[in-house]
């Protein structure tokens, strides 16, 4: 249920106090030690050989110079007796035509992160550390390396913060997610932020990644298409043609110039059913249905991925090749390392022969069990950690978030 929120406040059930270091050195000795304690496992050999346990360490002390000397305490900026601010929600047992529904606003939280508005339903997550979230999602963009040509994939949107925040700096965000609240709050946030160039998805991200590339990479390449000297009011030509795809229409009149598709001989007029579509398309002058940008070539495909605490299944991410750069956001450094080791053995590792106690998997650690699981999955290029940093979303708490990057 929606309760009581002090204004300001995100971690309302800490007490307002100095950032403590000593509480975030604490964090990321139980994350060196989580990393150390799988050490003995082959796919160890991949974290020293990238310098991973260096770039940890290193990360480590850049992240204490950015959140703690300059911004201190970002969590627990409003004092203890700051108002409090209360959340309506509808009551179940009011009839529609009562006057006592009108009292009642919108079961939704209104919240703002890198100057975009958000509404949040009920059963929707948000971070509650808006300003650390803030931090968090920049840290992701900046390490997954953006671009205009770039097809952004926010894996467990929920309500597209990551995408939506990151949006201005890529052609196209997908948002994949499973609950489906959280996605309609998604196309939601990003209609009242006025963003186009999104799209998000209900469903498993393993079940659809396959598909949405194909999708949003193959551009097709054998229609025919006829190219009349028509002058419309924002483009150059007109492409006529049975089968062309609206969005093609779409990006043509807008201006785009579409080279990678194969112009067919040219034609003296145009048919009245090609009129009809344009016209269509001209009346309707917004983005396809889905916002897609389909006939751009996107040359860097990234995923941005920030699972629940028991990881993600890596056949969303490891089986898809044009998929080089991933950016890993974990708030439980134990499935970090499992998905880690799915997503970095290599193929070629072979699983040990001679083991006759086939219930010793009972026995096993999580990690130990992730080694076992990468060693089944189809052949696939293997990821290499790159660098990690923590970030402190939940000061004076045993948790934080931990932020790695994965190439290949
Ligand atoms: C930590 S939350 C995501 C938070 C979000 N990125 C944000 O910053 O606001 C993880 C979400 O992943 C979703 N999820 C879990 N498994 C999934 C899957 N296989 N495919 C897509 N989404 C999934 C869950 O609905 C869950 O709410």
């Amino acid at each position: 249920m929606l309760g009581n929120f002090r204004e300001g406040v995100t971690a309302v059930e800490e007490p307002v106090d100095c950032p403590n270091v000593s509480t975030i050195a604490c964090k990321y000795a139980s994350i060196f030690q989580k990393f150390l304690q799988h050490s003995n496992l082959p796919v160890w050999n991949i974290f020293k050989n990238t310098g991973f346990w260096r770039q940890l360490m290193v990360s480590t002390v850049g992240f204490e110079d950015a959140l703690i000397t300059r911004s201190p305490g970002i969590s627990n900026e409003a004092p203890a007796d700051a108002p409090l601010c209360l959340l309506p929600i509808p009551k179940a047992d009011v009839p529609p035509e009562s006057d006592e529904i009108n009292n009642v606003v919108d079961a939704r939280i209104h919240d703002y992160i890198s100057n975009l508005r958000f509404s949040i339903s009920p059963t929707a997550f948000f971070q509650v550390n808006t300003l650390a979230a803030e931090k968090l999602y920049s840290l992701a963009g900046d390490w997954a390396c953006l671009g205009p040509n770039t097809l952004l994939f926010d894996i467990c949107c929920e309500t597209g913060t990551i995408g939506l925040t990151l949006v201005r700096l890529v052609g196209m965000v997908i948002g994949i997610e499973m609950n489906a609240s959280a996605v309609s709050d998604a196309h939601r946030n990003a209609e009242i932020n006025g963003i186009k160039n999104c799209s998000f998805v209900c469903t498993k991200a393993e079940d659809v990644m396959g598909s949405l590339l194909k999708e949003y990479l193959n551009v097709p390449q054998k229609q025919v298409i006829v190219l009349i000297p028509l002058q419309v009011a924002k483009g150059k030509f007109l492409l006529l043609g049975k089968g062309i795809p609206h969005q093609i229409l779409y990006l043509i009149l807008k201006g785009v110039h579409v080279m990678s598709l194969k112009i067919g001989k040219s034609a003296s007029g145009c048919s009245e059913n090609g009129r009809q579509e344009v016209q269509s398309v001209l009346q309707k002058s917004e983005m396809p249905e889905n916002g897609s940008s389909l006939g751009q070539q996107f040359e860097n495909v990234v995923a941005i991925v920030d699972p629940p605490r028991f990881g993600l299944h890596p056949t969303a991410i490891r089986t898809h090749p044009r998929l080089r750069r991933l950016v890993y956001i974990s708030c439980n450094p134990e499935s970090l390392v499992a998905n880690a080791i799915e997503l970095c053995t290599p193929s070629s590792v072979k699983t040990e022969k001679g083991n006759k106690d086939n219930r010793g998997w009972r026995n096993m650690s999580s990690a130990g069990l992730a080694l076992h699981r990468a060693k089944s999955m189809p052949n696939s290029e293997a990821f290499q950690p790159i660098k990690a940093m923590a970030v402190d979303l939940f000061p004076h708490t045993q948790h934080c978030e931990l932020v790695m990057l994965l190439e290949r």
